[in-house]
């Protein structure tokens, strides 16, 4: 991506400035980096704190793992498709987390909703937080179940990644990267939550109170 950056030119030959490119650049590990990791991190504390979930995800993991020789062979493109609990347990926590809580938009044109008038040139602040933890759309909507992604969200209902022209285009990326990292941390080790604090901290992303201070330890396989 530097790369691309660096020999960038506009239709009128001009290249980027340093500090536009750092701009982009500190953008995107914002955007990207923090963003995921705050995911992943909601993903182990609900996976720890349901040790029924916990075990189903490995054993569909598991499968996985002994299908490609235990773990000697690389996960492939086909298998991350094929992992409908654990797909439902990284949907679920995007639900439940709502790591990107809301986003602004300006009305370009006069808009009436449902009676209202939203004029030209006001902003409008859509609240994905609410919608998804709105029990009409998803009931009991504190409580963590990744069985209500058996079915689909009704549209627009459940946006994690944002929606339309300016949607999120690391959303694929996003969870192809906590398919791999729950198919590793679950096949090869475990963790303990070391202190589980409820609550959440904002930095600016959501994550568990005090950020899950959590210890790992390789597990030992029978065949080793
Ligand atoms: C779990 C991880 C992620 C979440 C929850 C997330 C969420 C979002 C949301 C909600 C938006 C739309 C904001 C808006 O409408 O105003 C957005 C935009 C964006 N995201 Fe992500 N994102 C994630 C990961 C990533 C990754 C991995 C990348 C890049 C590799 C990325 C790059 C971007 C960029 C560049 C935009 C701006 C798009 C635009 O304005 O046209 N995001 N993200």
């Amino acid at each position: 991506m530097l790369g691309h950056f660096l020999s960038f030119k506009d239709d009128n030959d001009k290249k980027l400035s340093d500090e536009q490119i750092a701009d982009n650049i500190i953008g995107v590990l914002f955007a990207a980096q923090d963003t995921t990791a705050s995911v992943i991190t909601w993903v182990l504390k609900f996976l720890h704190d349901d040790p029924q979930l916990l075990e189903a995800v490995k054993a569909e993991q598991m499968a996985i793992y002994d299908t490609n020789n235990g773990g000697k062979m690389p996960l492939t493109w086909e298998q991350t498709r094929s992992m409908p609990l654990t797909h439902r347990v990284v949907m679920e926590s995007l639900r439940m987390a709502s790591i990107i809580s809301f986003t602004f938009r300006e009305a370009v044109v006069d808009v009436e909703y449902k009676g209202y008038l939203i004029p030209k040139g006001w902003k409008v602040m859509p609240l994905f937080r609410n919608i998804h933890h709105n029990p009409e759309f998803f009931p009991n909507p504190q409580e963590f179940d990744p069985s209500r992604f058996e079915v689909a969200p009704k549209a627009n209902t459940f946006m994690p990644f944002g929606n339309g022209v300016h949607a999120c285009p690391g959303n694929e990326l996003a969870k192809l990267e906590s398919l791999i990292l729950i198919h590793h941390l679950v096949t090869n080790f475990r963790w303990e939550v070391v202190s589980s604090k409820s609550g959440i901290q904002y930095g600016p992303f959501p994550v568990p109170q005090q950020g899950l201070p959590a210890r790992f330890w390789k597990e030992p396989k029978q065949s080793q």
